[in-house]
């Protein structure tokens, strides 16, 4: 497979340290391991949905207030505040053709956002109040997210999307959702997550779909290391055998920063690292959460200087007001990433994926390098032509 890139500050030959414009990222192919259905849906929709299934409890009902609604509630400092917004959008996702408009539009977002790959997750026990079933929900969101990649086909863009079935930490149905994640295996559907307040809801919960899952041949992530730190990380590898680390942003707890700069790695630390434990941090969902203070401050920057498999995401788009290449701008601004930055971040998300090996590898030699080559060979272009042009007008 292919070498992980050099470190931030080593740029290539090629192309200097240039920071890509808002549409570069744009057009830049992108993967997304890290994104919930539930938190993803369209302002308007919610209106909509609500209206259509006389949901009574939004705070707003005008889409563009009710965006700033859910952004600002969500703005809280502590997970458990910024969860309770999704009270109203599992609200209005409880029939089937919610379910699949939801998905459809997300499918169709992502690709209009420059997104090729995503692995978005929800939790179907979450939907079931007005009597689908289990079955019922999965099926619905699958077809809703092959509805948005036929018309984002349609609209020239390409994506491909596979679902994540989500536990939640606190309820007991995990074993259930981990049986339903292999049912639907190869149809749809990639692998298994928990999520939910983490605090007083330790991963080892739910050993025993961790367990099945594993003797499956299945794949999970686990939201860890976010609002608890390394002990929450620790039992997701080390008892639960995560493939992935949802968040994991907290592992900077066992890193040590001296004053000389240098830098030790603990124990944890240094597993996560060498066993290339792939991270799905979400920035701008962390600054909600108070997981980290600033995107300058960031763990990420100092993550990607030392090699660790990180990877970007966006968490809740519709509670964090933002999307794949808002997250890529943020940190471009932070740490002054260029291209080929963002190239390492996307082949490593890929690398990361769910989907078979060879897939993962067409993507990254077919989709993801040759998208980030012509970007930057565009880039090299418009330098000379704005060279010669300034070489003329002096001369
Ligand atoms: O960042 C997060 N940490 C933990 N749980 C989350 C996060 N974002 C969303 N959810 C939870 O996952 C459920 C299924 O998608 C959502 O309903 C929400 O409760
Ligand atoms: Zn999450």
């Amino acid at each position: 497979m292919t070498s992980e890139t050099a470190p931030t500050g080593t740029v290539s030959a090629s192309v200097p340290g240039h920071v890509p414009t808002p549409d570069q990222i744009r057009r830049a192919p992108k993967v997304l391991l890290h994104d919930h259905l539930d938190g993803g849906l369209r302002p308007g929709t919610v209106v909509e949905l609500a209206q259509d299934s006389r949901y009574s409890e939004l705070p707003e009902t005008d889409p563009g207030k009710l965006g700033i609604w859910f952004r600002e509630a969500a703005d809280s400092g502590s997970l458990e505040r910024y969860l309770e917004t999704f009270r109203h959008t599992v609200g209005v996702m409880q029939t089937r053709q919610a379910l699949v408009r939801v998905a459809r539009e997300c499918a169709e977002d992502l690709a209009e956002d420059g997104v090729v790959y995503a692995e978005v997750r929800y939790a179907p026990e979450q939907h079931l109040e007005a009597g689908l079933s289990l079955e019922e929900v999965v099926e619905a969101v699958n077809e809703g997210f092959r509805e948005g990649e036929r018309l984002a086909r349609e609209a020239g863009r390409r994506i491909r999307v596979g679902a994540l079935l989500t536990a939640m930490r606190h309820a007991a149905r995990s074993l259930e959702i981990a049986e339903l994640a292999n049912r639907h295996r190869d149809f749809g559907v990639v692998g298994f997550d928990i999520a939910g307040a983490e605090a007083g809801y330790p991963p080892t919960r739910h050993l025993d779909a961790f367990e099945y899952l594993k003797r499956e041949n299945n794949h999970f992530t686990i939201h860890a290391g976010e609002a608890f730190g390394l002990p929450s990380i620790w039992q997701a590898l080390q008892w639960c055998g995560a493939d992935r680390l949802g968040h994991g942003v907290r592992i900077i707890d066992d890193i040590e920063v001296r004053e000389d700069g240098s830098v030790r790695l603990g124990r944890l630390a240094s597993y996560v690292r060498d066993k290339r434990i792939p991270l799905e941090l979400c920035p701008s969902s962390n600054l909600q959460t108070g997981a980290a203070p600033s995107y300058a401050e960031h763990p990420i920057g100092l993550l990607r200087r030392l090699h660790f498999r990180a990877t970007v995401n966006t968490d809740n788009r519709l509670m964090s007001h933002t999307s794949m290449s808002q997250e890529f701008e943020r940190l471009a601004d932070a740490f002054g990433y260029t291209l080929d930055d963002l190239q390492w971040f996307s082949v490593n998300a890929m690398k990361s994926a769910f989907i078979p090996f060879d897939e993962r590898l067409a993507m990254i030699n077919d989709v993801i390098k040759p998208g980030y080559a012509e970007l930057k060979s565009e880039w090299l272009f418009q330098q000379t032509a704005s060279t010669r042009a300034s070489e003329g007008s002096a001369g």
